[in-house]
Formats: structure tokens, sequence, C-alpha cells
């Protein structure tokens, strides 16, 4: 396993007393600060000024209730979250999760991954993420509806389009985007489109922001086959959860030749040696919210749906992790490796745990860690940003041509990077330390603030 330079040794300290209780947090910066032990020794000036210190330390949290009725006319209480991790590149940007597994560590791990990866796309985006514990399985409409309206009488007080702009995340699509803005509006008594991104296409919206992250993923993955001389023509490819991510990063994978055998949602999974019937799984997830056990039945033919269970038991060439955290342990990665994997690209935040990440590199899989390989999403909605204060509204093939030099910069700055630094081939080494250096230099520019 790699280990943090001793020189580092006391941020992680404190880190960890700091943010007692909160494990994914100690993960995503354990996973940071290993990498930069090479930085610091190259460039010791990025060590001043407790500059690693004030990195690893969000610059604001809020956490606030979000009180709504429900439609038995019962008052409900959630807790709603915004993490403002790092604004050294531009205004707080990420997304809103709506989970019950949601909690100030959650967010805060997620914050911070996200002040790297919007460093990565090269935009001039700061870091951070938004969220609540309330489960939107379930819930009707209204009641959706009321929440939204309810999370935002708080939040937009913390928001503008120069302050921090929320996007969605894990059960929040354009539907609760809509309501937040409407309430945004409302409140505001002004059309700040540049507020929220995912927006719907007719009042601000981007097109390719829908497709973004999974189509990146693949673009990235693209990229990372092509280094090896090969590309996804014929290859079997698992990709886990049914969600936004998972459902594009299907479709682009199909259009380049690739095979999906496999996906899933929370209940369990299916497998279709066939190839999955995108269009059977964007009715199901995208129109009727509903489980991917009903794909069975609705498709007929040599297909199964197992209940619980591991995805990664599934033999595949690619492995494309969708759905959220610590989702691929040391055991799945095992099995991957046994069952002949190639490549494995995060399209969820940190899906692989580090047991996982260390056996996929000690195997000489590649692996795309999500900060690089997810970026897709945030960059577009920072085009969607571009659009909104220059009022325009691109073409699709604009933006997604955009995307895709954006993935393919990012993929070369890892790849390179990571050759830079001695560890040729290691894409969470290049990501850590490519994503660093641009937040480091902009905050070594601005003073101790
Ligand atoms: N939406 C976006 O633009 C971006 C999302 N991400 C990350 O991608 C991941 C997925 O997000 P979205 O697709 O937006 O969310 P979503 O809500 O559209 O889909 C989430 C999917 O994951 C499944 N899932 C959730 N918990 C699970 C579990 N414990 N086991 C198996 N499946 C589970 C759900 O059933 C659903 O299919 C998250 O980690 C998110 O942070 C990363 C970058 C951008
Ligand atoms: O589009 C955005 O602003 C955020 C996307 C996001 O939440 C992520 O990259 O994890």
């Amino acid at each position: 396993m790699n280990t943090v330079d001793e020189k580092l040794q006391p941020i992680l300290s404190t880190v960890l007393h700091r943010n007692a209780g909160e494990p994914e947090f100690h993960q995503a910066a354990r996973e940071v600060l290993e990498s930069l032990g090479r930085v610091i020794a190259r460039h010791p000036e990025y060590s001043d000024e407790a500059l690693i210190e004030r990195i690893c330390e969000p610059e604001r949290q809020i956490i606030f209730r979000v009180p709504w009725i429900d439609d038995n006319n019962q008052v409900q209480i959630n807790r709603g979250f915004r993490v403002q991790f790092n604004s050294a590149l531009g205004p707080y940007k990420g997304g809103i999760r709506f989970h019950p597994s949601v909690n100030v560590g959650i967010i805060k791990f997620l914050g911070f991954e996200q002040t790297f990866k919007n460093a990565l796309t090269g935009l001039p985006i700061g870091g951070g993420k938004g969220g609540s514990d309330f489960d939107p399985k379930g819930k009707s409409d209204r009641e959706i509806m009321r929440f939204c309206q309810s999370f935002m009488i708080e939040l937009h007080r913390h928001i503008g389009e120069y302050v921090d702009v929320p996007a969605g995340d894990i059960g929040v699509g354009a539907r609760e985007i809509g309501y937040m803005f409407g309430m945004f509006k409302r409140l505001n008594n002004r059309f700040e489109a540049g507020v929220l991104t995912g927006k719907g296409l007719v009042y601000g919206g981007s097109r390719a922001r829908k497709e973004a992250t999974g189509f990146g993923t693949v673009f990235f993955v693209r990229s990372m086959l092509a280094v090896k001389g090969t590309d996804f023509e014929g290859k079997r490819c698992v990709v886990s959860g049914s969600g936004n991510v998972a459902i594009y990063a299907m479709e682009k994978a199909i259009s380049f030749g690739g095979k999906i055998v496999a996906c899933s949602d929370s209940g369990g999974y299916i497998v279709d040696e066939n190839g999955i019937d995108l269009e059977l799984v964007k009715q199901i997830k995208e129109v009727n919210r509903g489980r991917i056990s009903e794909y069975v039945a609705l498709r007929g033919g040599n297909c199964h749906y197992v209940e619980g269970g591991s995805i990664w038991d599934v033999p595949c060439e690619i492995a494309l992790p969708c759905a959220t955290q610590n989702e691929l342990n040391g055991k799945n990665a095992k099995v991957l490796v046994e069952n002949g994997v190639i490549a494995v690209a995060e399209g969820a935040n940190m899906p692989c745990t580090p047991e996982a990440v260390h056996l996929f590199q000690s195997a000489k899989v590649m692996f795309a860690p999500g900060k690089a390989a997810n970026a897709g999403g945030v960059a577009t909605s920072a085009l969607e940003m571009q659009q909104n204060a220059s009022r325009d509204s691109w073409s699709f093939a604009k933006t997604e041509n955009r995307l895709e030099e954006i993935m393919t910069n990012i993929h070369a700055a890892c790849h390179e990077t990571a050759e830079e630094y001695g560890a040729s081939g290691d894409y969470v080494l290049g990501a850590n330390i490519a994503g660093f250096v641009r937040v480091a230099e902009a905050m070594r520019a601005m003073g101790v603030i």
C-alpha cells in the first residue's frame, strides 16, 4: 500500500483528529496526501505557510434544518449541508446529493475531491458539495417539490453565480434543479441563470450536460486504452448503477463498440449476454423511475436479475463503477482481476476502496480515479455557466466537442504528470498532483487567506 510522507504525517493526523468520525473524508484526504510527498520533495514552497493544511480545511461548512410537509400533512425534518471547500480557482462548484446516507463527512469528502477535479478541468471553478439526508425514494412529485423549495429557502442566501454554483448528484436531476431554481428566482426576484447548473434546456440549461459525466468517463477510458494500443471494440463492459452517470457511460461505450453485459441499482443487478438494451433501461429509470429488476420481464430472452450480490462477479474487460462511494472493495477487485479486467474507471466519486485500487495497480490494470474520469460533468456545468454569462445556447455537437477536448486534456495532464514524477501509468498520482499544483499556485498567489 502507499504511504504518507513523514513530513505530511502531522497534517494527516490533524485531519483525522479534527474530523473525527468521518471515514470517507479521511480516506479521500489520505489518498491525496499519499501523492504529495513527491511534489514537496521537488517544490518545498508548496508546504510553506501551511498551504497543505489550508487545502485540507474547508473554507466554510453550512448545516441547516429543512422542514417540509408530506402528503399526509405531517411535518418532516431533514438536515441540509453545503461544504464550500475551496474558492482559489473560482466560485465553489459541485453537486447536491439527496440520499439517506448523507452526513457532513460524506459531503466534506465530496467537496474535497471536487476541488482537485475542478482544477483538472482547467476551467475557473472552485470546489464545493451539498446535500441532505432526505430520501427521494417513494416520495410523490409534490413531496419532492416541497422538499426542494424548503431546501432552497435556506440555501439561497449562501449561493450565487459568483459565489457558489450547485448542480445535481445522486437523487438530484433536472426535476429537482427546476424546483430549486424556481424557488431561488422567487426569493431573489432575479433570473440569475448561472446560479445552478443542470437546468432544463428551456430556461438556461446546456445541451449535453445530462450526458456529460458518463460520456466524459468513456472518453477518458478511450484515451487510456489508446496508450496501450487498444480500444472499446468488442470488449465486455460492466457498469454499476443505472442512474445519470451509468446510463450515459453505457451509451457512449456502446457507440464505441463496447458490449455492456450488466448494470445495477441499489437492489441488485441484471445480466444480459445479448448486450443491455439501453432504451429499455432509460424507460425504466428516467421515465418510470422504477427498479432495474423490471428489466427482465420487459426484455424477455436470455437475461437475468440477481438480487443483492456483487455485479463485479460478472466477467468483463472494462469495469465502470458509476453508483456510489466504496461500492467496489478488495474482494471484488480480486475477482475482476482473476476474470481478466484490463481497465477500471471511476464514473462515481471514490467507488473503489483503497485496497481495490492497490490491487488493480499491482496487477497492472489501467485505473482511472474519479476526480479525473468523471470530471466531464462539472466541466460541462462550467460550459453551462459560460453560455449563461454570454446569454447563448450552444449546439449539442459544439458542447460535446468541448467536453471531448477537455477530457483528452485531463487524460494527458494525468498521464504526463505521472511520468514527470517517476510513476508512469499511475493516474491516481498524476491526477492528485496535477490538480493540487493548480490550486496551490492560486493559493500562493493570494497570500494567507
Ligand atoms: N451526476 C453527475 O453529473 C455526477 C455524478 N458523479 C457521481 O456519480 C455517482 C452516481 O451519480 P448519479 O448517476 O448522478 O446519481 P443517480 O441518482 O442518477 O444514480 C445513482 C445510481 O446508483 C445506484 N446506487 C446508489 N446507491 C447504491 C448502492 N449502495 N449500491 C448499488 N447501486 C447504488 C442507484 O440505484 C442509481 O442507479 C455518484 O458517486 C456521484 O457523486 C460524479 C460526477 C458528476
Ligand atoms: O456539475 C457540477 O457542478 C457538479 C458535478 C458533481 O457533483 C461532481 O462532479 O461530483
